[in-house]
């Protein structure tokens, strides 16, 4: 099944936000990233989606400022990620796969150690911290040691960590990976609520439910843009037909091959489940099956999950 891309948006975020343009990265002679365009707005969810090694660390660490674009430029809440890397930090917060915690200091000492590297104002971020600390469950633990911290623990004090300068923009690697469903709603709220304040999330996840939980729009990447838009209309992109019909469904499969736009058909639970590139398609394949001796019982459209999408994209798009 081939897939349009959706032509990224030209449009600039009106203040704040993200504006990404062209921007590449080279390893030697490795590309890991080319000709990344895509904008992302203030108070939005955005989901960066790729593969293993298709580049989104690398992209999350050329927007945070850690890494240099070999081409290209982006501007994270109006800093250039090529000029201004000084002010670019005070504005974003990066979850990292790993949490990267001091186990001999406490949670407290863990988050002065940060405060002290960001030369944050003590009087102010520490309330803030806890102010966190609370909000996931962690209030009264600071003063102990995080090497005794379980993993989901410890996720959540390095969720903490990276609010505690107050960005405006965040990243989030996995935030929910290693945390067990009550703590991982905990986050996904968190998420939200951090949104609604009018910040700006980048989260990636391979966790394809979640992200079409949390974000409204989706990037999906592999060294390149494969796909930008809204997850309903990525997911509409991925429409289907479900017809039951008297019999033996599979006979009918001939007849549809031969249509002009030949969909892909499965035969699950004895219906037929046909695959739209849009659904002006579903009055032609329903004339087909009757004009083929089909007696139709129920056609009823429906939306493949994400998941299928995203899979068939990766499967088509060329990298
Ligand atoms: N410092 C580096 N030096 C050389 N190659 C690198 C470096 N960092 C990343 N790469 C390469 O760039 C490509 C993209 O890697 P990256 O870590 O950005 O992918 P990813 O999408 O974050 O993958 P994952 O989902 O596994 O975390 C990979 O081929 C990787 O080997």
């Amino acid at each position: 099944m081939t897939h349009s891309l959706p032509v990224p948006s030209a449009e600039v975020p009106p203040q704040g936000g993200i504006r990404v343009r062209g921007l590449a990265k080279r390893f030697g002679e490795r590309l890991a990233v080319e000709g990344l365009t895509f904008d992302v707005r203030p108070g939005e969810v955005f989901g960066l989606l790729g593969p293993n090694g298709a580049g989104k660390t690398t992209t999350v660490r050329m927007l945070t400022g850690l890494l240099r674009p070999s081409e290209g430029d982006a501007e994270v809440w109006g800093h250039s990620v090529t000029r201004d890397g000084e002010s670019l930090r005070k504005v974003v917060g990066l979850l990292t796969e790993q949490p990267g915690l001091y186990d001999r200091l406490t949670a407290r000492e863990n988050l002065r150690f940060f405060m002290k590297l960001h030369e944050l104002d003590e009087a102010t971020a520490w309330p803030r911290a806890l102010h966190y600390l609370e909000r996931f469950g962690l209030g009264g633990r600071e003063n102990e040691a995080c090497g005794g911290f379980s993993k989901g623990m410890r996720q959540k004090l390095a969720i903490v960590r990276t609010l505690v300068h107050d960005p405006r923009v965040i990243f989030l690697d996995e935030p929910t990976s290693g945390l067990d469903p009550e703590s991982a709603r905990t986050v996904r709220d968190a998420v939200a609520e951090l949104a609604s304040e009018g910040r700006t999330i980048v989260l990636c996840s391979h966790n394809l439910s979640e992200v079409e939980r949390l974000c409204e729009r989706v990037a999906v990447v592999r060294r390149r843009l494969l796909a930008l838009g809204p997850v309903r209309e990525l997911r509409r992109s991925g429409q289907a037909l479900d017809v039951r019909v008297e019999g033996d469904a599979e006979v009918f499969r001939p007849a549809l091959a031969r249509l002009p736009f030949a969909p892909n058909v499965l035969l699950e639970g004895g219906r037929l489940r046909v695959m739209l590139a849009d659904e002006s398609q579903a009055p032609e394949v329903v004339a087909c099956l009757v004009g083929a001796g089909a007696r139709v019982h129920s056609v009823v459209p429906s939306q493949r999950p994400l998941e299928e999408v995203y899979l068939d994209l990766l499967k088509d798009g060329v990298a």
